[in-house]
């Protein structure tokens, strides 16, 4: 169980509202007698219910300000479920209620029961609605597994999306840690391959001679040590995907057998004389300058032809606006909720630093970086110092931030000041902070 929902009780009459407050046991139960204190609850908490009496004073025989009270409440915290509590006469204001937004309503005299039953009712719709916005929010991911908001890394986003559903070959470049395996596995998993195997191979970690087998397959014999017929990477993936990273170090031979494979779409097994036809997708990787590899006689000018039907560049983490702090938060949740720790922010310092900080190593560098901080760091935010970085101050931003908001709270405060006629009490309420913070924020601006 979460934390329990707030309901606020709306009534004039003293002797019902405290009747009510028995009845909602469970919930955390707050309490206004007109408007003005109704408004004033509604901004403090924002409670997710309301039951709310329309024949508030100072009308009490009307429903007018019961009415002009939903409205408010409405615009203030539109998710809130609203339930009116009227008179046995009054069904018409009571429908009229329901028109502008309120949940249900209640005719009076009160059954306590009846009406705990409809704000329960009115609770499970509240936490259904709540669960569906955090769906939609998370379902919000320009891709999966992929957080961003850099137009940049939008647009290749989009283009992965296009490029996924046809077969054409892929060609990621970008520096390491970019996530183009995760961008690999994007095309795939939005292609109609996506039921079949996402097979991934590392050009740059296997040896030249190990490499050839890993890909095509060896036949019982084929060498020493070939006990057995295995089958390599390239058959493995039939019917799905193949990604190959770091294909700027796949050696020359092998560019010659894979550009025959790329043409034929067969494979011949080492020491094997069968022909096999493999059907496959492929998707290659690399952060080498392969403009510059071809130049040097390094990779085969028309093995990337093949291989590049469509390729995508994707921008180094140093080159996204606002991502290193979104990654930040994201990961500092992520290995918070992992390793079990109370989740924490960062200190100024700590974000300033994220995003002054160069990335060479890109996102797999800043996972690192905040998965040791967060098992290292003890104090209560993490800081530049627990992340290993340079600590930065940004006075400029900081200040013309400061400046602003003191700006615009000392206005507000001169404005309910004014409107309230100088009565600390209404003024407070009408803010929705407590009378000795209204006092302190007086004294702070000198209005005292
Ligand atoms: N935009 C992103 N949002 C969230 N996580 C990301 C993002 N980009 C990369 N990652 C994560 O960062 C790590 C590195 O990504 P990935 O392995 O895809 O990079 P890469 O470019 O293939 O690296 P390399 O060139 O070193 O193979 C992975 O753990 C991946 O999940």
């Amino acid at each position: 169980m979460g934390e329990a929902l707030k309901l606020l009780i709306v009534e004039d009459d003293q002797g019902l509202q405290s009747q009510l407050r028995w009845c909602f046991e469970g919930y955390e139960v707050l309490e206004a007698k007109d408007r003005s204190s109704a408004m004033a609850q509604v901004r403090r908490h924002l409670p997710q219910l309301v039951t709310l009496d329309l024949g508030l004073p100072p009308d009490p025989a009307n429903a007018s300000e019961g009415l002009a009270v939903l409205e408010e409440i409405l615009a203030v915290s539109p998710e809130t479920k609203v339930v009116v509590v009227t008179g046995n006469d009054e069904r018409r204001h009571a429908l009229q209620a329901v028109s502008l937004g309120a949940y249900d309503f209640y005719i009076k005299p009160v059954d306590a029961d009846v009406l705990r039953l409809i704000v329960d009712r009115a609770a499970r719709l509240y936490e259904l609605e709540q669960e569906n916005r955090q769906l939609a929010q998370g379902n919000d991911s320009p891709l999966n597994g992929v957080i961003t908001m850099d137009p940049g890394m939008l647009k290749v986003c989009r283009m992965v999306e296009r490029v996924a559903p046809a077969d054409a070959t892929v060609l990621l470049l970008g520096d390491s840690g970019t996530g183009k395996e995760v961008l690999a596995r994007a095309v795939h998993d939005l292609s109609p391959r996506a039921k079949e195997r996402f097979v991934a191979i590392n050009c740059a970690a296997i040896p030249e001679n190990l490499l050839e087998s890993e890909l095509f397959g060896y036949e019982k014999g084929a060498f020493t040590g070939a006990t057995r017929q295995t089958i390599g990477k390239i058959e493995h993936a039939h019917k799905g995907t193949l990604f190959l990273d770091e294909i700027g170090d796949l050696p020359l031979s092998l560019q010659a057998k894979l550009l025959r494979f790329l043409q034929e779409r067969t494979v011949e097994r080492l020491g094997g004389r069968n022909v096999i036809p493999v059907d496959i997708r492929v998707i290659g990787a690399t952060n080498q300058d392969l403009g510059q590899l071809i130049r040097t006689g390094d990779f085969r000018e028309d093995l990337y032809y093949r291989i590049s039907e469509i390729s995508i560049d994707i921008p180094p983490l140093r080159d996204r606006a606002g991502d290193p702090s979104l990654l930040a938060h994201a990961f500092l949740d992520r290995f918070a909720q992992e390793q079990r720790k109370p989740r924490r922010g960062f200190s100024s310092d700590a974000l300033s630093a994220i995003e002054h900080y160069d990335w060479p190593g890109n996102v797999r560098e800043m996972e690192n970086v905040i998965r040791r901080a967060v098992i290292m760091a003890d104090g209560q935010r993490i800081t530049a110092d627990d992340l290993g970085l340079e600590p930065r101050e940004d006075p400029e931003q900081l200040i013309r931030l400061r400046e602003a908001r003191d700006a615009a709270e000392q206005e507000t405060i001169i404005k309910a000041m004014g409107r309230t006629n100088g009565n600390i009490a209404q003024a407070a309420d009408m803010l929705g902070v407590t009378r000795p913070t209204l006092y302190s924020l007086l004294d702070k601006y000198g209005l005292r």
